[in-house]
């Protein structure tokens, strides 16, 4: 028996038979997804196949009923295993209401730096105005979230994600609640994070986007991963007949 390459890397994230049933539904059917560092990996899929419940099996706000989840090698499905302090190592960004609407913009960039980590106020501030500054928003720092647009919103709450230099980023579907003109400055700051090489799962259903930005698409169906494959390889040669049929029914409209 040969040993295992010393070499291989460690992926960032590993799911090994991750499983999920709400009562008799079962949402997550025997999930295996590993994700390297600085990967971008979209996952695909009906509406109900299950992505975002992936998710949040990632991020510990469901558990698993089956099945292991290890960031960096550590088995974090453990149920000992302190479910914050692996939740402050992982950003996350929902649909919408991301922000907290009493809390000024700078607030919420900086609250899970002070509060979770224990960075310094001024620290904070300094590098959450940066932050603010590089989408545009250095102006709306004092101001409440419900004076930024939705796409605004969004683009704090992804900087808010992003703050404490997260190992790993999910962004559930971060553009689905945002009116059109509103999509494409968002989606600019995930290509962007993306180039800078943060590890990101995104649930999505903007495909030109998946395909333009991720290194691989995950096509779930059922709570099973039908197809994962390079960006590339899924939309313009997939293997599956199953992915044959959803990318033709989502280019039909
Ligand atoms: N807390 C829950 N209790 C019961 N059923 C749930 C719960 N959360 C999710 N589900 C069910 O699990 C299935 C998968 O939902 P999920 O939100 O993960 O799908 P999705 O692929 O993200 O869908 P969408 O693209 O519409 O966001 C759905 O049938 C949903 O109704």
């Amino acid at each position: 028996m040969t040993a295992p390459s010393a070499s291989v890397a460690e992926p960032l994230l590993r799911l090994r038979g991750v499983r999920r049933a709400f009562g008799d539904h079962v949402v997550l059917d025997g999930i295996d997804l590993d994700v390297s560092a600085h990967e971008v990996v979209a996952l695909v899929g009906a509406s109900g196949s299950g992505k975002s419940t992936l998710l949040r099996t990632i991020n510990l706000i469901e558990r698993v009923d089956d099945g292991e989840i290890f960031l960096r090698g550590q088995d974090v499905s453990d149920p000992r295993v302190d479910a914050d302090g692996v939740r402050a190592r992982i950003g996350v960004v929902f649909q919408a209401y991301n922000l907290f609407p009493h809390l000024s913009v700078l607030d919420n960039v900086t609250l899970a730096s002070r509060l979770v980590h224990r960075v310094p106020r001024a620290e904070a501030e300094r590098r959450g105005l940066e932050l603010l500054a590089s989408i545009g928003l250095a102006d709306f720092a004092r101001a409440f979230p419900d004076r930024l647009s939705g796409g605004q919103q969004q683009r704090a709450a992804i900087v808010r994600a992003i703050a404490t230099e997260p190992e790993l980023l999910l962004l559930d579907e971060v553009t689905s609640a945002l009116d059109p003109e509103l999509v494409g400055e968002v989606l600019a700051l995930v290509r962007s994070l993306a180039d800078g090489g943060t590890t990101i799962v995104m649930a999505t259903h903007e495909m030109a986007f998946a395909r333009e930005v991720a290194d691989r698409v995950v096509f779930l169906d059922a709570g099973r991963i039908i197809e994962d494959a390079p960006a590339r390889q899924f939309f313009e040669s997939p293997r599956e007949e199953r992915t044959r049929e959803f990318l033709a029914r989502f280019l039909a409209g």
